[in-house]
């Protein structure tokens, strides 16, 4: 009986002789055995003798033998396929070993091999029991058909072959039992590994529901040694003290229903608390019932789970309660998914933008470039796009919105876009107010000066192309400051906004009129096929500009002076074009006001002469070139000189002097008269001081102010500091305003002249009766002396109306408590008429003319 065996050939030696070792099959057991069996040396010689005879029939025999084991598929089976031819082989052998009478080592561990290999192939020892039977008749069957005649032969060859079999039978039963006890041991074994290395904790419980044992995993997921269940059976409850797990193992135990997903909580481990899933299932082991309660560790699968749960509802909250619109949409631009705020921009619940796509919110406008960003974002070619833009709400209004627009794909790949929305309604309209505020004017709503330029700038760029003319109009109202003056600013407001009004009605769409401050406008009209357009334009808005309006009650005929410049003609920029306009405007001016005329190169040529002016005055200052002379301030009862007023005098370096009615005017313009003057006042003060100094008279100083120096800046303060500096006493300084200056802004100048008198300084009103004040409102003011202006002195003795107005002066002032001096008096008539009529006070060319410092001083001393 042979077969194969399939492991290294090295191995199995070993494996056999290691079985043969602890099957004890050293000399001593071999013998015992043979001697249990009787076999000796007769039964070798026996053997021996019919050796030649079996040989002749090996393979008959074998022929029979294989026909009769491989008509039992089983055995076909485990033999193998094409096991024959093989076997044939060990068989013929074997064969020839059984009669060799060599039964030592070699012969033993051949008989342990085939043990070995029948039980690895599985082959029960049925099987090979049932082959040593045919193999024991067969060879019966030969001895007796060739040892007829000769039993003593034929017995003992018998007894022989008998003794031999059962030898090698018992050799290979043995070693199968040892193989096979060692294969399931090894299975144990295994088993016990398995069951150990499993990933899941595993609890075998007994039917009085302790537990008999545990796997490592379960060991560790409790917390407990490997080894805490081979002392003694712990009861379940206390094992895992956890009830609902504890019932439906009992449960188990009574009904065999197998329980699943039964969860228990293990606390109190130094690594935070872990959740296991029980599977229960009964068993059976000797008979008795046995449970097995398999826990898998989602500890980590619900912690996951929990977080999971935790960022979709902070997911949940966060989208429905963002402070900015989301959307959801697919590919196709549907709404998805939406959240609150997106409804409350869009004015849908957000049942009703479930049902729609997001095109339809889009605006007519904006649906191409949104088109061409989302194709760019489905081909990959961009992640994402932000753009500001309208919405169309439900009620048809539009929305200002900011979108970010994202691409994503969800979980099974289809892409999806989300888009944040942002509500900028009221940005966009802060911006567009404050936008307006830039470039329009608060009062009017016209454009200002900076949209006006742009608008000039894109006229001649479009005049440029189409060879067509732009023309520039400056329009200045004629005696707005005397309306300003006479009715107050809120009439001045409203006379501009008509004029506003009626220029905006009296041009095209096309045409830009803008305020250009104060009472100037600037009219642009594009488009003009030449000069005889623009002063169509100009003819009429004069016509309309001059219908009569109401302010305060009193009727007003307004009017103005048009300038106009054409380009290209007159200049190809905006600036020059402007200039130009501006240069033709002082032409109306002077003219008489109320008319148009276009810009000449005459006029251009003043122009230049305004900035020559503008620079040298500039210079002239640095270069110290001015000087101040003095007038004196005669009392006219005692001929005696009171005071003496400072009057400017520029004196460029090799030029003739200028005289301050040329420079003073554009000093003003140009904002050069506040450094300017402040000059004329820190000299004026200084020099009061020398001729103290100088041992003479004190002298009251008086110091013309001008409109920009009075209102502009803190002039109190200024004077504060400079008596601070110089030393003159405020007492003989007297400050003179123009009647004019003081009714420009008349709460401002009656808050400064208060703080100026205060300090002790005087003030007088220069120029009297040139301004529209009355007297009632001079009350106001804190002031002591009133200077008739020189225009009513001039003619006194000539004109009776001059010399009424001089007279009427003189007595309302002294009803009012101020002094009056007079200006401009040239002759003695003139002085004895003021004389007669009680003026306090003089000057004029009758007695001095303004003079160097120097005079004034000799002038004293010849008087003391
Ligand atoms: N803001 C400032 N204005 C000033 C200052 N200095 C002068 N001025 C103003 O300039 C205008 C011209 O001044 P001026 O050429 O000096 O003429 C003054 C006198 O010379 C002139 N005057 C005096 N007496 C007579 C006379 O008998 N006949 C006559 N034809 N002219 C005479 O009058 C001018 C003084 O005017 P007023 O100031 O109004 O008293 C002139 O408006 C000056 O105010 C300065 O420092 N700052």
């Amino acid at each position: 009986m042979t077969s194969q065996h399939r492991s290294n050939p090295a191995d199995f030696h070993l494996l056999v002789d290691g079985i043969a070792l602890e099957i004890g099959l050293d000399a001593d057991e071999i013998a015992a055995r043979k001697a249990y069996l009787e076999l000796d040396d007769a039964d070798v010689a026996a053997l021996r003798d019919v050796r030649e005879l079996l040989e002749s029939q090996r393979h008959a025999f074998s022929d029979r033998f294989y026909a009769h084991l491989l008509s039992f598929p089983q055995l076909r089976i485990l033999l193998g396929a094409g096991a024959e031819t093989r076997l044939r082989h060990l068989q013929a052998a074997y064969f020839s070993s059984l009669t060799a009478g060599d039964y030592g080592q070699d012969y033993i561990r051949e008989r342990l091999r085939v043990g070995v290999t029948h039980q690895r192939i599985g082959l029960d020892p049925k099987w090979y029991i049932g082959a040593y039977r045919k193999y024991l008749s067969e060879l019966h069957d030969i001895l007796w058909q060739r040892l007829q005649g000769q039993p003593e032969r034929f017995r003992a060859a018998v007894e022989a072959i008998l003794k031999i079999v059962c030898f090698d039978m018992g050799l290979a039963l043995d070693t199968y039992a040892h193989a096979d006890q060692r294969s399931n041991l090894q299975n144990q074994n295994y088993l016990e590994q398995v069951i150990d290395g499993m990933p899941a904790g595993l609890v075998v419980v007994d039917s009085e529901l302790r537990a008999c044992s545990m796997n490592r995993m379960m060991a560790d997921l409790l917390g407990a040694p490997d080894d805490a269940l081979q002392e003694r059976r712990i009861p379940l409850d206390e094992l895992i003290p956890c009830t609902e797990l504890v019932n439906r193992a009992i449960e188990t135990l009574a009904s065999g229903a197998a329980q699943d997903h039964v969860m228990a909580t293990f606390d109190g481990r130094a690594d935070g608390v872990r959740y296991v899933e029980f599977n229960i299932r009964r068993t059976r082991k000797d008979g008795a019932p046995m449970l097995l309660l398999i826990g898998q560790d989602i500890t980590f699968r619900r912690k996951a789970r929990m977080r999971l749960q935790e960022s979709e509802e902070f997911f949940r909250l966060t989208f429905n309660q963002a402070a900015v619109g989301i959307v959801l949409l697919g590919s196709d631009g549907r709404v998805l998914r939406t959240n609150s705020k997106m409804s409350h921009i869009l004015g849908y619940t957000e049942v009703e933008l479930l049902a729609r796509f997001y095109q339809q919110f889009m605006c007519e406008e904006d649906l191409a470039e949104e088109l061409a960003l989302i194709g760019g974002l489905k081909a990959g070619e961009i992640t994402e796009y932000q753009r500001e833009k309208r919405l169309m709400r439900r009620d048809g209004s539009p929305v200002w919105v900011s979108v970010t627009v994202s691409s994503m794909r969800d979980a099974n790949g289809n892409q999806r876009f989300i888009c944040v929305v942002k509500d900028i309604q009221r940005q966009k309209q802060a911006e567009e107010a404050l936008l307006r505020m830039a470039n329009h004017d608060a009062l009017t709503g016209l454009p200002n000066r900076v949209l006006m330029q742009d608008r000039l700038r894109q006229a001649i760029m479009h005049a440029h192309r189409t060879k067509r003319q732009v023309a520039v109009m400056f329009i200045d109202l004629d005696r707005f400051k005397h309306v300003n003056d006479s009715l107050g600013h809120d009439a001045g407001d409203q006379l501009i906004v008509e004029i506003a009004r009626r220029l905006s009605t009296s041009l095209r769409e096309s045409d830009t009129v803008a305020r250009q401050g104060g009472d100037e406008f600037v009219v642009v009209l594009p488009d003009l096929a030449g000069e005889e357009d623009a002063a169509k334009v100009a003819r009429k808005l004069l016509g309309n500009l001059f219908q009569p309006l109401v302010l305060r009650g009193q009727e007003v005929f307004p009017s103005g002076s048009i300038g106009i410049a054409m380009y290209p003609r007159d200049g190809e920029d905006s600036t020059t074009l402007l200039k130009c306009a501006d240069s033709a405007m002082y032409g109306s001016k002077g003219q008489g006001g109320n008319d148009y005329s276009f810009y000449t190169a005459a006029m251009g040529a003043q122009a230049y002469e305004h900035l020559r002016m503008e620079g040298a005055l500039q210079r002239a200052l640095q270069r110290e070139e001015f000087l101040l002379h003095y007038q004196p301030v005669v009392d006219i009862e005692t001929g005696t000189v009171t005071g003496v007023e400072a009057l400017l005098r520029w004196q460029p370096h090799e030029r003739e002097m200028v005289s301050p009615a040329d420079f003073i005017p554009l000093a003003e313009e140009t904002g050069l008269i506040v450094p300017i003057g402040d000059w004329v006042l820190a000299t004026a003060m200084k020099q009061q001081v020398a001729w103290v100094e100088a041992g003479l008279p004190s002298l009251r100083v008086s110091v013309n102010l001008s409109a920009r120096q009075f209102l502009g800046q803190d002039v109190a303060q200024r004077v504060r500091a400079l008596l601070a500096e110089t030393g003159c006493d405020p007492a003989c300084l007297t400050l003179e305003i123009t009647e004019s200056v003081l009714m420009e802004n008349p709460a401002a100048a009656t808050e400064t002249m208060g703080r100026l008198a205060a300090m002790g300084v005087q003030l007088a009103i220069d120029d009297f009766g040139t301004g529209y004040s009355s007297l009632a409102s001079l009350k106001r003011f804190p002031i002591h002396s009133l200077k008739i202006d020189r225009s009513f002195v001039m003619d006194l003795t000539q004109d009776a109306d001059d010399a009424a107005i001089v007279n009427a002066v003189i007595a309302l002032a002294h009803s009012m408590k101020l002094n009056v001096i007079a200006e401009g008096v040239e002759t003695r008539e003139q002085l004895d008429f003021l004389q007669q009529h009680g003026c306090d006070q003089m000057q004029g060319f009758c007695f001095s003319r303004p003079v160097a410092p120097q005079g004034i001083a000799a002038m004293l001393r010849r008087a003391a």
